[in-house]
């Protein structure tokens, strides 16, 4: 059976690459990464390849045409997609593969064959989320704007019936990533490799 791919989506500053990060350290051999495809800059201490594979807008719209891409959006006037290849190249490693994309993104994964499970990250509230953002200070103040703008549209689609498996709420870091971990136990059936780890959480 094909491993089903796992949709993280959520407002910026959410949390979704601490979560990621989280579940690929205690599980480094069962999930990969799509790495994306963007037109931004790289921000500090992002590595091409493996955070993004970072290309020109040029080269993208190329390849889209190509049709090359799953799934493709603009975003703070940046391109943002996934390519088929991404997702072959975690496939082929007999991993799970997790995806990092935006709402439109996930309306488009939803349409192929590729039966995702789509998790929403969302923050305690907005107020939370703007300080997270400031205090990542990856930001400039008009790009935490615009990030702020779309993050309650965000929001609201998540609650729309039938888009989202789950919806986790990232308050507390930990409470988070126990929730996430629990329900990817429990969801994914794809032979017993988990199934150590699941009678270690039932028994706690
Ligand atoms: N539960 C939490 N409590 C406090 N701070 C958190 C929590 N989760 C994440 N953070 C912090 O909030 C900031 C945003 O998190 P992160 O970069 O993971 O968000 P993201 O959803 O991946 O954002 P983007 O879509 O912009 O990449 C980071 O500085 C991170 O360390």
């Amino acid at each position: 059976m094909a491993l089903r791919p796992v949709v993280f989506s959520g407002p910026s500053g959410s949390g979704k690459s601490t979560l990621l990060g989280l579940l690929f350290k205690e599980f480094p051999n069962e999930f990969g990464f799509s790495v994306s495809h963007t037109t931004r800059q790289p921000r500090p201490g992002e590595v091409g390849g493996k955070h993004y594979h970072f290309t020109t807008v040029e080269e993208m719209e190329k390849e889209i045409h190509r049709g090359n891409f799953i799934e493709h959006a603009k975003f703070s006037n940046n391109m943002y997609g996934t390519s088929k290849q991404a997702v072959q190249d975690v496939l082929k490693n007999n991993k799970i593969c997790l995806l990092d994309i935006d709402e439109q993104g996930v309306k488009s994964i939803k349409k192929t064959d590729l039966d995702p499970l789509c998790v929403f990250i969302a923050p305690p509230s907005l107020e939370t989320l703007q300080n997270r953002l400031n205090e990542r200070g990856t930001e400039t103040a008009e790009s935490i704007e615009r990030r702020m703008a779309t993050a309650a549209s965000a929001l609201q689609y998540s609650k729309e019936k039938g888009v989202y498996d789950i919806i986790i709420v990232n308050d507390i870091l930990e409470a988070a990533y126990k929730k996430l971990k629990e329900f990817l136990l429990q969801v994914l059936h794809f032979g017993n490799r988990f199934d150590n780890h699941f009678k270690g959480i039932k028994n706690k």
